[in-house]
């Protein structure tokens, strides 16, 4: 997979060539670029924003420079665009599943009060266009939400994680939030492991994580177990 990430604040994607991601880069799993805005601009004052139209507050980013910049960067080569935006889809583990099958990503970071909405309107027309949010709360661009997006994609490409059975046993992966994890000391300030998980009865050791999966899920996600397809949940399932 090739990563391009256009933004007037490279630095900000400097994490990405770190740790897990940073070693599946260097291991050629995931190729990464990450350019700089301004370097599409002509003007000696590198002008990205303007006054909105009709008016409010902040400013917007000018559609010329990132017409350019995006031109550069996506060069005939097929790719999916995504311009994260606090009005955007919501980003979830199924997005991050889909875009995993991507040969490329491009991404758009905006500042201010966003880009120009005809910059997503021309590219609509070249190939798929993705406006995400990755929550409901007010970042103040589009950086950080491209670092969680990128860690949540890359890790779920094969030969990243270490132990890939974990991407497929992720919290959401069965629609249900995971249960509380132990390692040792078997005891630690007088709290102890769950003796289950010290039996050996693998069976046993199951049931007791899903149990805990259900009691976290409808304790603090009940909106997920809502959502669960009616054949998700068994009989003893049920019980809970
Ligand atoms: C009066 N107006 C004032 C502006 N607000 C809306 C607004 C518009 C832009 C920005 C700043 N910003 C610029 C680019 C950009 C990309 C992503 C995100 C983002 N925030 N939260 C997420 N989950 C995000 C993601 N993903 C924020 C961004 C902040 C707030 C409406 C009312």
């Amino acid at each position: 997979m090739r990563i391009d990430v256009v933004t007037i604040f490279p630095g900000y994607l400097a994490p990405l060539r770190e740790a897990l991601l940073g070693r599946a880069i260097e291991a050629g799993l995931v190729e990464l670029g990450v350019h700089d805005l301004r370097d599409w601009t002509h003007d000696v004052h590198q002008a990205v924003d303007d006054s909105p139209y009709g008016g409010g507050p902040g400013m917007v980013m000018r559609p010329q420079v990132w017409g350019e910049a995006l031109d550069a960067v996506l060069g005939e080569e097929p790719a999916r665009l995504v311009v994260p935006t606090p009005a955007g889809r919501p980003f979830t583990q199924a997005t991050a599943q889909a875009w995993a099958a991507e040969e490329r990503l491009v991404f758009a970071c905006g500042r201010y009060e966003g880009i120009d909405q005809r910059v997503v309107d021309a590219y609509a027309d070249r190939g798929p266009v993705d406006e995400v949010s990755i929550g409901d709360y007010v970042l103040v661009g589009g950086e950080v939400a491209v670092l969680v997006m990128v860690e949540a994609v890359v890790r779920l490409l094969p030969g990243v994680l270490g132990n890939p059975v974990s991407a497929q046993e992720d919290s959401f992966s069965d629609g249900l939030l995971e249960g509380p994890a132990y390692t040792r000391p078997v005891s630690w300030r007088g709290l102890d492991v769950p003796d289950v998980l010290r039996s050996g009865n693998h069976a046993a050791i199951a049931r007791w994580r899903r149990d805990r999966a259900l009691e976290r899920t409808a304790a603090r996600r009940p909106d997920l177990l809502d959502a669960l397809p009616p054949d998700a949940l068994d009989r003893a399932d049920r019980a809970f």
